[in-house]
């Protein structure tokens, strides 16, 4: 039996500038290559009412996406448009990742408007983020500096930085790049200095598993180079709990026909603590049927972490 294709084809999404950004380039992708009526339904999840604290101390996975899934259950909508970044390393029963779209940039972005980038900042500079995988990886970098909590939207996160909050703020650059913002970028960081975040500057499709002719027609848009690469990394945060109170980055890139995954897991509760790091290659096949492959040799990489010490500081995590 194959489920029929909606008709409109509703497409749930957050209503932030970057959630609506995303939702319409995917309703224009689809209405421009298959004909098809798509219509969004905007909706407000926990995580859009949740600014006063990190959401690495609300806990509770799927922050943003689980309201969207209630509506895919109720029919309501068809589709969920998402970061990658922001969605669960396990979906619930019956709801599957469809499609995954090619990458924008997925490094992070330096954002002040007196200083060029990060090495050049004032001893005990007043830095921006509420991400424990930026706090360690800046506090790395440089020991001196005053990282103090910044949530909110993209525009929010701007506006408090325009305010004179902070000398600096980091964001993801393609969230900048996606809403027309680039130029407010004074660098983009080397994944070297700050590796980026599991699925960063990559979208992804949700759809009900049994939406089978949707999910066929939608994967017609997979980037297979960027569904390898981000099923290598949510591999490793899989593994090691899939929590945003772990300060975890992963990051996939292509070097020639190889794959090659690197990863760094910070101390939960002391971003003075050191990183650790872990680094593997492998040649892998572009195609589908190689992301076994590609999440294998992200669990390679969880083995190299967790006998670097990983095992110690994923002990240190407190009990979600
Ligand atoms: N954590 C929130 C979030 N989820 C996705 C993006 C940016 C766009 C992306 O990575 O696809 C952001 C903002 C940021 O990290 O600065």
């Amino acid at each position: 039996m194959t489920a029929p294709l909606p008709n409109p084809c509703i497409i749930a999404t957050r209503e932030s500038r970057l959630a609506l950004w995303q939702a319409e380039h995917v309703r224009d992708l689809l209405g421009a290559r298959h004909g098809l009526a798509v219509e969004l339904l905007g909706m407000t999840t926990r995580g859009d009412q949740i600014l006063d604290r990190a959401l690495s101390k609300v806990g509770g996975k799927g922050l943003f996406v689980k309201e969207l899934e209630v509506a895919l259950e109720e029919d309501r909508a068809h589709l969920a448009v998402h970061s990658l970044k922001d969605v669960p390393m396990v979906l619930p029963d019956g709801f599957v990742l469809a499609a995954v779209l090619e990458r924008e940039d997925p490094r992070d972005a330096w954002v002040s408007p007196r200083h060029a980038d990060i090495a050049s900042l004032p001893q005990g500079a007043r830095v921006g983020t509420s991400s424990l995988r930026r706090v360690v990886q800046l506090k790395a970098l440089r020991p001196d500096l005053d990282v103090q909590p910044l949530r909110g939207n993209l525009d929010t996160r701007l506006r408090k930085l325009d305010e004179g909050q902070y000398d600096g703020i980091v964001l993801a650059a393609a969230g900048l790049k996606r809403l027309g913002l680039g130029e407010r970028i004074r660098c983009v960081i080397d994944p070297g200095v700050m590796l980026p975040a599991a699925g960063q500057g990559a979208l992804g499709i949700e759809v009900r598993q049994d939406a089978t002719a949707l999910r066929a027609l939608v994967a017609q848009h997979i980037d297979v180079g960027t569904w390898l690469s981000v099923h290598a990394e949510r591999a490793v945060s899989r593994a090691l709990g899939g929590s945003c109170s772990m300060p975890l980055a992963a990051f996939a890139q292509w070097d020639g026909d190889e794959l090659v995954i690197e990863a760094r897991l910070g101390h939960p509760l002391d971003a003075s603590r050191p990183i650790v790091r872990a680094l593997a290659r492998a040649q892998v096949l572009r195609t589908l049927d190689a992301t076994q492959d590609a999440e294998a040799l992200g669990l390679e990489v969880v083995a190299q972490l967790r006998a670097g010490g990983g095992d110690d500081l994923l002990a240190a995590l407190p009990e979600a």
